[in-house]
């Protein structure tokens, strides 16, 4: 068996989707989420329920990877929550989005040095090039996230390579109704709603290359250029 993926968050949506495009494509895939990915026709998916808010869930992850396999070929940072400004609700995203893959990276970064070819992809959001109004503490959290890339590829070079993904629109939330969908097609050059292949396709191409590290790769439909967007 090569050396698992790992995916934060991987049990629905985006993450799901690519979990299953890695394990089409050969690969053994780790989800680690509160919830199980539901994936029985691909034996090479497993799920290791884990609260990345909580430390000692984190620990159990680590500890749980590092007992069961020799190497990492990848950690990719999917997990997320998409919050308003609540009170509690920064803190909640600076745990997920900042801590655990702070500390996951720091813990894995000997399982990932122990592959041929090893690699750390934070997702991200094209909102921390512009901010966001209505999402000020998720448009933070993600930024930091992003700017941890600059760091830990450094860090890490030249065994690991550290890369970010900076998706726009992919997927809307199933409960989105049509004026909220219209009004955000209308925000990018490109106005559709993609799904979750623009990432996917961004995932295997950092995968793939040889010569990236520190980068960001931007798939927003054009929304950076859109006037008012
Ligand atoms: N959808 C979109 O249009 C866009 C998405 N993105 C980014 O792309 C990525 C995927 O997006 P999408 O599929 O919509 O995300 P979702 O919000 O649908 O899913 C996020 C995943 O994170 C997991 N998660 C949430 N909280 C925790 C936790 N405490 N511990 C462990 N796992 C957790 C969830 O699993 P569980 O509940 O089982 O724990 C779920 O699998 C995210 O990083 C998102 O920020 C960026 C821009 C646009
Ligand atoms: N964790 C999540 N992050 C984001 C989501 C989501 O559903 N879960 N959705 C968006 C929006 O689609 C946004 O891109 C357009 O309104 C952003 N991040």
């Amino acid at each position: 068996m090569n050396n698992p993926i790992l995916i934060t968050g991987a049990s629905q949506r985006v993450g799901l989707e690519l979990a299953i495009e890695l394990a089409k494509a050969g690969h053994f895939v780790v989800n680690a989420s509160r919830n199980i990915a539901h994936t029985p026709e691909y034996p090479n998916i497993v799920s290791f329920q884990t609260d990345l808010l909580l430390a000692e869930d984190r620990t159990a992850l680590v500890s749980y990877l590092k007992a069961n396999y020799p190497g990492l070929r990848a950690v990719i940072h999917n997990a997320s929550l998409w919050l308003d400004d609540g009170v509690d609700n920064l803190n909640t995203m600076f745990k997920l989005h900042v801590e655990a893959p702070y500390h996951l990276n720091h813990e894995l970064a000997p399982l990932l040095a122990k592959s041929e070819k090893s690699d750390i992809i934070h997702i991200c959001d094209e909102t921390s090039t512009r901010g966001s109004k209505s999402h000020i503490a998720y448009a933070a959290t993600k930024a930091a996230l992003q700017n941890m890339v600059l760091s830990f590829a450094e860090k890490l070079a030249p065994d690991i390579r550290v890369n970010a993904i900076l998706p726009g629109l992919l997927i809307l939330k199933e409960n989105s109704d049509e004026a909220y969908r219209s009004q955000t097609l209308k925000k990018a050059l490109l106005e559709f709603e993609p799904g979750s292949r623009p990432l996917i396709d961004a995932v295997f191409y950092l995968l793939n290359t040889q010569y990236s590290t520190g980068s960001s790769v931007v798939v927003n439909g054009g929304r950076h250029l859109k006037k008012g967007g």
